[in-house]
């Protein structure tokens, strides 16, 4: 049995059973978690996953981030432990300021889903290590949130400090600063972007298995600690 990672799941979370499928398909042991919950279950890593956690109601994950279980996730997240955000798990990462900036509403002010091409701009952190630096990957993107904005000091911080993990390709689909697609903190270990790797893991859906090297770079960082 590979290393125990968790997905917490919210009220009105979506993706939390393709991001469980994932973590399966990784040969890692999943851990479903609850949000009300005050434990992450001795996980070794963690994932909030997309969806519409509480309605998105305020802002999306303005509410979540103050579920239970986050203290725990923020808790862990400066100990060292792995945490994904995707999609509305970025906004939630965001709003618990354990990652810079914030996601506003897509400037075509519609939501959008498309396949998103991306631009991999950093492999130093426990989610990226198994891409190639530059490498062009397509990934599932959806969401009606999803403009990427910070002051101008924290954005040249992140582009200065190569915190900028992945950049939009062939076009911006929400308006957000510089391209950015996702970010991680200063120690690489959380990371949090908006298009969604849980679901392109499998062949028979597609577009792509570009999904994959995501949970393969977090399975070769916790075998280098254990
Ligand atoms: N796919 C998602 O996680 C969507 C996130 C959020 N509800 C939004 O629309 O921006």
């Amino acid at each position: 049995m590979g290393p125990r990672i968790g997905v917490v799941t919210f009220p009105g979370s979506l993706d939390d059973h393709d991001a469980l499928r994932a973590v399966r398909l990784s040969g890692a042991e999943t851990v479903p978690l609850w949000h009300g919950s005050d434990s992450l279950d001795d996980v070794a890593a963690v994932i909030l996953p997309g969806g519409f956690s509480y309605g998105d109601y305020l802002r999306c994950g303005a509410i979540s981030r103050f579920a239970p279980v986050m203290s725990e996730v923020i808790r862990a997240a400066g100990a060292g432990m792995p945490v994904l955000g995707i999609c509305n798990g970025f906004q939630i990462l965001c709003e618990a300021k354990l990652l810079p900036g914030a996601l506003i509403r897509n400037d075509v002010r519609t939501f959008v889903c498309r396949d998103q091409r991306l631009r991999v701009e950093s492999v130093d952190t426990t989610w990226t290590s198994a891409f190639e630096l530059g490498q062009e990957i397509t990934i599932v993107l959806k969401n009606g949130e999803g403009g990427f904005v910070a002051d101008a000091e924290t954005v040249n911080r992140l582009e200065g400090e190569g915190q900028v993990v992945f950049r939009y390709l062939e076009g911006n689909p929400n308006g957000s600063f510089n391209d950015i697609a996702g970010v991680t903190n200063e120690r690489g270990n959380v990371v949090g972007l908006m298009p969604h790797p849980e679901h392109n893991v499998d062949p028979l859906t597609g577009p792509s298995l570009d999904g994959l090297p995501f949970f393969a770079s977090v399975l070769d960082f916790l075998a280098a600690v254990a």
